[in-house]
Parts: C-alpha cells; sequence; structure tokens
C-alpha cells in the first residue's frame, strides 16, 4: 500500500516516537544531573566522533547530487559546522564544550580515546550516506526532526544540575534548534515528495531506523564502558573519577 505524504510523515513520526535517543537511558543520566563529571566528559568526548562525521557526510551527500536545488539548501549544513574559520561553526563549539569540561583538544580531536563501537557507529552513518541511494541518504538525517526537544531538555537539565557546566560551555546548542527545524523540514519534504512508491517509503523509514540505531549504538557503547564499570575497553578514555566501583 502507497502511503500518502502526510501518512509517510506520520509513520515516519512514529519511529521517532519509539526509537529517537532521547529514549535511551543514559540520557536520562546525563539530563537528570546524574551523572559523574567523567561521564559528562566522556560523552562529549565520544559525541566528537560524530560531530566530525556531519560535515563529512553533508559534503558526501552534496557530491553525488545532481539537484542544484537540493546543493543549495544543503550547503548551509556544512557552514553550520564547519564555520568560516577554525573559531566558529559547530566543530569549533563542541570543541568549547570539552574545553570547558577539561578536557585536552588534542585527545578529543585524535579521537584516539573514543570507545570503539562510537567509532563504529559514527564511520556507519558516513558509509550509509556515501553509498544508499540519495533518497535514502537524506531521510537518514531525518533524525533532527525530533533534536529540538531533547536538545531543550539537555541544556536545562544539564545547566540546573551541573555546578561544572555553564550557558558558554553548552552554546553549541544554542543555535541548533532553529536550524535543525529548518534542515528537518527540507529533509522533510523532499522525502515527503520523491518517496511515491511502496518500495521507496520502505527504504526511508528504515533510513530513520538505521540512524535511531547509529544514536542508539553511541549511548549503549557509553552506559557498556562508564556506567557499568569496569567495562571500559583498554586504550579508551579513563575519567580521573573513574573508581571502577559499581555505580
Ligand atoms: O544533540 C542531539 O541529540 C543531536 C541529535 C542529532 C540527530 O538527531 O541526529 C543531531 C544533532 N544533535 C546535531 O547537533 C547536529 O548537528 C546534527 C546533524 C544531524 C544530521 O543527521 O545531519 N543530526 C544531528
Amino acid at each position: 500500500m502507497t502511503l500518502s505524504p502526510d501518512g509517510l510523515e506520520a509513520a515516519l513520526r512514529a519511529i521517532g516516537a519509539e526509537r529517537y535517543h532521547n529514549r535511551h537511558p543514559f540520557h536520562r543520566l546525563l539530563h537528570d544531573g546524574l551523572c559523574s563529571k567523567g561521564q559528562v566528559q566522556a560523552w562529549a568526548l565520544n559525541r566528537y566522533c560524530y560531530q566530525a562525521v556531519i560535515p563529512m557526510k553533508d559534503a558526501a551527500l552534496m557530491a553525488r547530487c545532481d539537484d542544484p536545488e537540493v546543493r543549495r539548501a544543503w550547503r548551509s549544513r556544512l557552514a553550520d559546522h564547519d564555520g568560516e574559520t577554525d573559531q566558529d561553526g559547530g566543530i569549533a563549539r563542541w570543541l568549547g564544550l570539552t574545553d570547558g569540561l577539561g578536557l585536552d583538544r588534542d585527545v578529543v580531536v585524535s579521537q584516539r580515546r573514543a570507545l570503539p563501537a562510537t567509532r563504529f557507529a559514527a564511520l556507519a552513518y558516513l558509509d550509509f550516506v556515501r553509498t544508499r541511494p540519495l533518497l535514502e541518504a537524506i531521510a537518514s538525517s531525518l533524525t533532527e526532526l525530533f533534536s529540538p526537544a531533547i536538545i531543550g531538555e539537555r541544556v536545562s537539565g544539564m545547566l540546573r544540575h551541573y555546578d561544572f557546566v555553564t550557558p558558554e560551555t553548552l552554546s553549541y546548542f544554542s543555535d541548533r534548534p532553529p536550524r535543525a527545524a529548518r534542515d528537518s523540514a527540507f529533509a522533510l519534504a523532499y522525502v515527503k515528495h520523491h518517496a511515491t512508491t511502496p518500495a521507496r517509503q520502505r527504504a526511508v523509514q528504515d533510513a530513520l531506523l538505521f540512524k535511531c540505531d547509529v544514536l542508539w549504538a553511541m549511548l549503549d557503547a557509553l552506559q557498556a564502558a562508564y556506567v557499568t564499570p569496569g567495562q571500559i575497553p583498554p586504550g579508551a578514555f579513563v575519567p580521573s573519577d573513574h573508581s571502577g566501583e559499581p555505580a
């Protein structure tokens, strides 16, 4: 059965309601003030791997796209993350966050202390966008439909609960919600317009499910390593407040 465009949107939103990473237990701990500083550091250091991949996957998507209108809309994503210099843009602001948490910038950027599963998950997203059909690559960005809500919850929760977090530390997030709303509205309109057969509609839903799994897997890795102590993989970041005792 072919869904109407609005029926497809409803199916995609239902996937987000069930599978988006706002429901992961690690986010509950993070947002409710139940993480130690070391666990917050581990989250920020690992999430850098995802931040680093985002402009690469956006550049890959544009390189494969023969429609100037889509490239014109998509290029603001690259500008948002890379900025005009190394002082502005999302990657610079994420490094402001890791600086603010007391992490060594070179260690963060090297990704050498990130968990194996984090790096694999981020690279799986890049590989997906590089290799799957354009419609699916665009659909895989649709988790951003749901990010404004989680970002609002995260910023207010972290500022309320952690004395080592300031509004400046979290400035990465301040302009994300309107940009995510703009970007996801474009991607959603594209998908609704182009996914006109049952097979294409299934493919875009699968792309969103895949992306929910990428985000979920990164938090599973954090949970296993830093919330269930004794599981930190060899070579990965060890917080100075890590006791090795069960939390
Ligand atoms: O903080 C979050 O929970 C969160 C989630 C997501 C997402 O849903 O993929 C993105 C972001 N943040 C984000 O900051 C961002 O720039 C971004 C780009 C993309 C994408 O897939 O193109 N997702 C996300």
